[in-house]
C-alpha cells in the first residue's frame, strides 16, 4: 500500500516511520523540509507540496498541529485540494468538528474522500503503533484505511459522521488536561505540607485512581523534566476547542475552563513547547495575594 504523509512533527514522524518499518511505501511532505531527511533515510520519498504528494498517492495521511494548519494545507496553493479527485484523504490531526467538516465537505465537493482519524496515545505508543484510532466519515474509506490503522494502533474506533472523531478526542483531552492538573496540585500540596511527593506517586498507584498518565508523568515532574512528548501549547488548543464545544452544547464545565487558566499561564510563562506535564511550572510562582 502507498500512502503519502504529511506533517513530521512529534507524531507524524513516529507514525510514519513506523508504516516504513511495516512494508507500506511513504511519500512524506513536511513544511520545515529538512524533517524529510530522517524519513528518506528510513526509505521514504519527498514530495514537493501536499498536492504532489496527493497526486501521487492514492491515500494520503495527515498530522498536523492544529486547526489554522489543517486547513492551510488542504486550502492553499499547492495544497491537496488540487489533486484530490479520486483520491483519498485522512487527517489525524487534533481539530474542532467545524475544521473536519470544512475539509470532508471541500473534498467531497472535488470528488475526494475524507475520513477524521484523531488519535489518543502520545509519542511512545506512536512509536510503538499502540496508538487509539478515532475515526468517522467515510465508512469505506475506514475499511480501506484498516491495514494502516492496524500498524499504527492497537484499537481503532468508527464513530460514525465527520465531527465525531473530533469531538470524542476533544473529550478525552479535556478530561487529561483537567486531570494533570488536579495532579500536579496534589504533588505541590504533598511537598509544601511536609509529605514526600514520592510517597504519594505510591499510595496513588495502589487505589482506585492509579493510571498510566500518573505513572508516566508524575516521576519526571518531581524531578522539573518536561521534554515533550505531547506539547503544552497542543493541550492547551485541545482544552480551548473542548470548551467551544461546552459553550455549543451549553455544557458547564468549570474543572476544564480552571484547567484551561492554567495552561494559558504555562504558556505566558514560555512553556509551550515542553510537555504538557509541565503546567506544573505554574504553581511554583510566587503567590503575593496573601
Ligand atoms: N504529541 C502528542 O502526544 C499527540 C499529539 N496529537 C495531535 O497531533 C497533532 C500533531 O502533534 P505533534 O506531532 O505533537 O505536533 P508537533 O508540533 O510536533 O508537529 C506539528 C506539525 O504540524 C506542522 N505544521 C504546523 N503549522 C503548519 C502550517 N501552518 N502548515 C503546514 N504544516 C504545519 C509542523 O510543521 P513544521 O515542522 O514545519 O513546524 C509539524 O509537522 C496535533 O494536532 C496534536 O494535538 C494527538 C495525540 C498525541
Ligand atoms: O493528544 C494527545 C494525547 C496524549 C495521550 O493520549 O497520551
Amino acid at each position: 500500500m502507498e500512502v503519502g504523509f504529511l506533517g513530521l512533527g512529534i507524531m507524524g514522524k513516529a507514525m510514519a516511520i513506523n508504516l516504513l518499518r511495516h512494508g507500506f511505501k511513504v511519500t512524506v511532505w513536511n513544511r520545515t523540509l529538512s524533517k524529510c531527511e530522517e524519513l528518506v533515510q528510513n526509505g521514504a520519498s519527498v514530495g514537493e507540496t501536499p498536492a504532489t504528494v496527493v497526486k501521487k498517492c492514492k491515500y494520503t495521511i495527515a498530522m498536523l498541529s492544529d486547526p489554522s494548519a489543517a486547513l492551510s494545507v488542504v486550502f492553499d496553493k499547492n495544497g491537496v485540494l488540487e489533486h484530490i479527485n479520486g483520491k483519498a484523504y485522512i487527517d489525524m490531526s487534533t481539530v474542532d468538528a467545524d475544521t473536519s467538516s470544512k475539509i470532508s465537505e471541500a473534498i467531497k465537493a472535488k470528488g475526494g474522500y475524507f475520513l477524521e482519524a484523531p488519535v489518543s496515545g502520545s509519542k511512545k505508543p506512536a512509536e510503538d503503533g499502540q496508538l487509539i484510532i478515532l475515526a468517522a466519515g467515510d465508512k469505506a474509506l475506514y475499511e480501506e484505511a484498516l491495514p494502516a490503522f492496524d500498524v499504527l494502533g492497537k484499537k481503532s474506533f468508527f464513530l460514525g459522521e465527520v465531527g465525531n472523531g473530533a469531538k470524542m478526542k476533544l473529550v478525552v483531552n479535556m478530561i487529561m488536561g483537567s486531570m494533570i492538573n488536579a495532579f500536579s496540585e496534589g504533588l505541590t500540596l504533598a511537598e509544601r505540607s511536609g509529605l514526600n511527593p514520592g510517597t504519594l506517586l505510591d499510595v496513588l498507584d495502589l487505589g482506585a485512581i492509579s493510571n498510566g498518565m500518573f505513572k508516566l508523568k508524575g516521576p519526571t515532574m518531581l524531578q522539573n523534566s518536561y521534554s515533550p512528548a505531547f506539547p503544552l501549547k497542543h493541550q492547551q488548543k485541545d482544552m480551548r476547542l473542548a470548551l467551544a464545544l461546552g459553550d455549543e452544547n451549553a455544557v458547564s464545565m468549570p474543572v476544564a475552563a480552571a484547567a484551561n487558566e492554567a495552561f494559558k499561564k504555562a504558556r505566558s510563562m514560555g512553556l509551550g513547547d515542553l510537555d504538557f506535564s509541565a503546567v506544573h511550572e505554574t504553581l511554583k510562582v510566587p503567590d503575593h495575594s496573601s
